[in-house]
């Protein structure tokens, strides 16, 4: 058996407790086979060499989880900020969107990939477009990843909306299984009121029929909520829940603007809700509230969104952020502790999106990442969890693995040439803005 043993730190148990211990993982079914002190392991495990990652003075952790990206967007960190979303969007994101080519998204998926790889996450989900290109970087990066093709459909005649959802379709069936099964797919519909009723119907009822789930963006502003009231008399998620898109599978981006009626079908319903709260203050979006869906026992995962509304792809970053703006939300300090958010940024992640890894155990998926603890702003350390939430950041981590495979070691990215990939993502990103401005 090919092995690899991440030896002598302290492991986060799915329970949340911290303990001394390896873990011994089978590099060819990419799972973790056992987790205890050495001297049990050895028994547990057939002998043998095993290479060896060094966790000592560290803390071995499930690989992160951003639930909610659109990756390539890193071309567009820094180029348009301060503004709410939809002129953000309208002003300035889609007509840059409107000249990417395909090697473009492939540049810049892969400037996230390297971003996520370098801050501990191993599994994502990337609304695009081009999502050939993004497996193809997936396959390369070796993460893991839930990839659909964004559909919208205000704008354009009835032809071209109906293509953009046969795409999102197409991509959904066909991309399905591809990185050796690390890539699976969703349908996705960019949000409730930038896609029109019947294509939401047609594309929705596809998609159940090709056993996908959907995923979208859901009341992210008030007026993303205020136009379905208006029109229709009642809420985006009862609306979803009248397509049929508030599925057990099915995962929605920002739930911000969500009364107790929506909080009570999304648990009904098992729909996994994206928390991304760094987005939601810096498009001033408000207060998605995390405590309140928790305690109805809504499945919370937590996503950066692009990096043009973050402005990075750390969720470190994120866990934070959500820790403090759960508080200002619920206005009690108690709310969306440290625990809380770590739960969110692995196992809860792993469950929105229905993929393996997120919790270090036995026969779980060898996906995960050890973070130094060696650091002055990580001393002392009373409690590791605490650390995780509140002190740690993304260039803390050290190696990341996935799927039983070293992504980074000692800080040094083994999957991706990281200096190619930085060169070609900033050139590809000034010829854009050059392209974006002669339009
Ligand atoms: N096929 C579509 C592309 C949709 S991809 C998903 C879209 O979501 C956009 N996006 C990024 N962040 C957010 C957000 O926070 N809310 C809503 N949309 C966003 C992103 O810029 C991208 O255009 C088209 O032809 O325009
Ligand atoms: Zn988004």
């Amino acid at each position: 058996m090919n092995q690899l043993r991440v030896s002598g730190g302290r492991v986060l148990r799915p329970d949340g407790r911290v303990e001394r211990a390896d873990v011994a993982v089978d590099r060819d079914e990419g799972t973790i086979r056992a987790v205890g002190e050495p001297g049990e392991i050895d028994e547990a495990v057939d002998g043998g060499a095993a290479e060896t990652l060094d966790a000592a003075g560290s803390l071995v952790i499930p690989g992160l989880v951003n639930a909610h990206t659109h990756a390539a967007m890193t071309l567009l960190r820094g180029y348009a900020d301060d503004k709410p979303l939809d002129p953000w969007l309208r002003e300035d994101i889609w007509p840059a969107e409107a000249e990417l080519t395909p090697d473009d998204i492939e540049a810049g998926a892969e400037l996230g990939a390297l971003e996520m790889i370098r801050s501990g996450t191993t599994a994502f989900a990337d609304m695009y477009f081009a999502m050939d290109r993004v497996a193809e970087v997936v396959d390369r990066a070796g993460l893991r990843a839930r990839l659909g093709h964004g559909v919208v459909t205000v704008g354009k005649d009835d032809a071209d909306a109906r293509s953009d959802v046969e795409e999102s379709l197409a991509v959904a069936r066909e991309l399905d299984g591809a990185a050796d099964g690390r890539v699976r797919t969703a349908f996705m519909p960019h949000s409730l009121t930038t896609v029109g009723e019947e294509h939401l119907r047609e594309g929705v009822a596809a998609a159940r029929e090709a056993d996908v789930p959907v995923h979208l963006h859901a009341n992210e502003t008030t007026d993303e909520v205020d136009p379905i009231v208006d029109e229709r008399g009642e809420r985006p998620i009862a609306y979803a829940e009248d397509l049929g898109a508030l599925g057990p599978d099915d995962f929605f981006a920002h739930g911000v603007h969500v009364d107790g009626d929506e909080i009570d079908r999304l648990a009904a319903a098992g729909t996994a809700v994206v928390h991304c709260p760094a987005s939601n203050m810096k498009l001033a979006s408000g207060m998605a509230p995390v405590q309140r869906l928790r305690e109805a026992g809504v499945t919370v995962a937590l996503g950066t969104d692009g990096a043009a509304s973050n402005n990075d792809l750390d969720v470190f970053d994120e866990m934070r952020d959500a820790a403090m703006l759960g508080k200002l939300a619920a206005d009690d300090a108690s709310a969306v502790p440290a625990d809380a958010v770590v739960e969110m940024a692995t196992a809860g992640g792993a469950d929105a999106l229905g993929l393996p890894g997120g919790r270090i155990e036995a026969g779980a998926a060898a996906d995960l990442a050890v973070v130094d603890l060696d650091a002055p702003h990580l001393t002392p350390v009373h409690d590791p969890v605490s650390h995780l939430a509140y002190a740690a950041r993304g260039s803390d981590v050290r190696h990341t693995v996935c799927d039983g495979e070293i992504l980074m070691r000692d800080r040094e990215v083994l999957t991706l040439d990281a200096e190619a990939v930085r060169e070609r993502a900033a050139a590809a990103a000034s010829d854009l803005v050059d392209r974006v401005e002669s339009a």
